[in-house]
């Protein structure tokens, strides 16, 4: 049988995408691994599932790449609300996710005519339960030094709902990422600060309204961009007075987002992402007795001009750095 899979990416963030009415088609932990397998294609960092919903426009469904599956992502979410206004001829839209039922919107282009998604991240808590995490029987972590993790970095624990921890740290903990990978490789293995694994992300502030944001995401590792993460980051770099801006820009290694951090009360908060959804390539997958190969791939031109626009980030970066 053969099925059309889409390559698509937000922020370099990058996923297959595909649409079934059927939640039970094939099995998709298998699937997700076959994809995600950095030899075929260049492999992806999860996969897609657009499905019906009984109440909102579509379901989002996302597989990371080791098969486990997450409850929100915002990369993920901007090429979904594509796909799916784009097919019902739609300007805004509802889509059910794991967790909330978030609203995602066409949005004016972030770069030339890159096609460009604003979507809501939501509900956000700062309880460590929500993620789950557990350090020392406290409730939260409000950027605070963990010494057991480093004696200088301060951390963020926040679920958006996917669960995130956040390090405001110096530029030379951007520049070498082994702090990072170990500990997020610690608090993604067997241990009993994070029991299923958490995204974990250092943040750098570049301007008043810029930071730059690396994430090694759970179930993945790191990635160029994580968007819930990146939406989390703005959020706390503006508790903590690194940004002084309602919209911050988040530089990250796979291009660039826009944040929208609105406080509605003392926490309670409105995320909005924005930023590129861009298809890359068509593909005509075939399986036969749950084998599966790709007999076709059609490219899409949009790629060529989301490079450009990565040259304006690193030009960006250079000059800040
Ligand atoms: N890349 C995603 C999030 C995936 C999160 C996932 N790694 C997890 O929570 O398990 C994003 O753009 O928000």
């Amino acid at each position: 049988m053969n099925r059309t899979f889409f390559k698509v990416h937000g922020s370099g963030n990058s996923f297959y995408l595909y649409n079934t009415s059927d939640e039970n088609e094939m099995d998709w932990v298998k699937l997700t691994k076959w994809l995600c397998d950095k030899d075929n294609e260049g492999g992806a960092d999860g996969l897609l599932l657009v499905l019906p919903s009984n109440h909102a426009d579509a379901k989002m469904r996302v597989i990371n790449a080791d098969g486990s599956e997450a409850s929100m992502c915002g990369n993920g979410l901007r090429c979904v609300a594509r796909f799916v206004c784009d097919n019902l001829g739609l300007d805004k839209a509802v889509i059910e996710t794991m967790k909330a039922d978030l609203e995602v919107r066409k949005e004016h282009s972030i770069f030339e005519d890159i096609p460009t998604y604003a979507v809501e991240i939501s509900p956000v808590s700062f309880e460590l339960s929500s993620l789950p995490m557990n350090y020392h029987n406290q409730t939260e972590i409000k950027h605070q030094i963990l010494k057991e993790f480093s004696p200088s970095i301060k951390f963020t624990a926040v679920s958006v709902p996917n669960p995130h921890l956040i390090g405001i740290v110096e530029k030379r903990y951007i520049e070498d990422t082994y702090h990072q990978k170990l500990l997020a490789q610690f608090l993604n293995s067997e241990n009993d600060y994070c029991v299923d694994g958490v995204n974990v992300s250092y943040v750098h502030k570049l301007k008043n309204d810029t930071i730059f944001v690396r994430t090694f995401e759970r179930g993945v590792g790191f990635t160029n961009a994580c968007g819930t993460a990146m939406t989390a980051s703005a959020l706390v770099s503006k508790l903590n007075g690194l940004v002084d801006t309602n919209v911050v820009t988040v530089l990250n290694p796979g291009g660039f987002v826009k944040c929208e951090v609105i406080q509605k009360d003392t926490d309670a908060f409105e995320l909005t992402l924005i930023g590129n959804a861009t298809i890359v390539s068509e593909y005509v997958l075939q399986t036969e007795q749950n084998n599966y190969q790709f007999i076709n791939r059609k490219d899409t031109e949009e790629q060529k001009q989301y490079e450009k626009c990565i040259q304006l980030v690193n030009k960006e970066l250079a000059s800040l750095s």
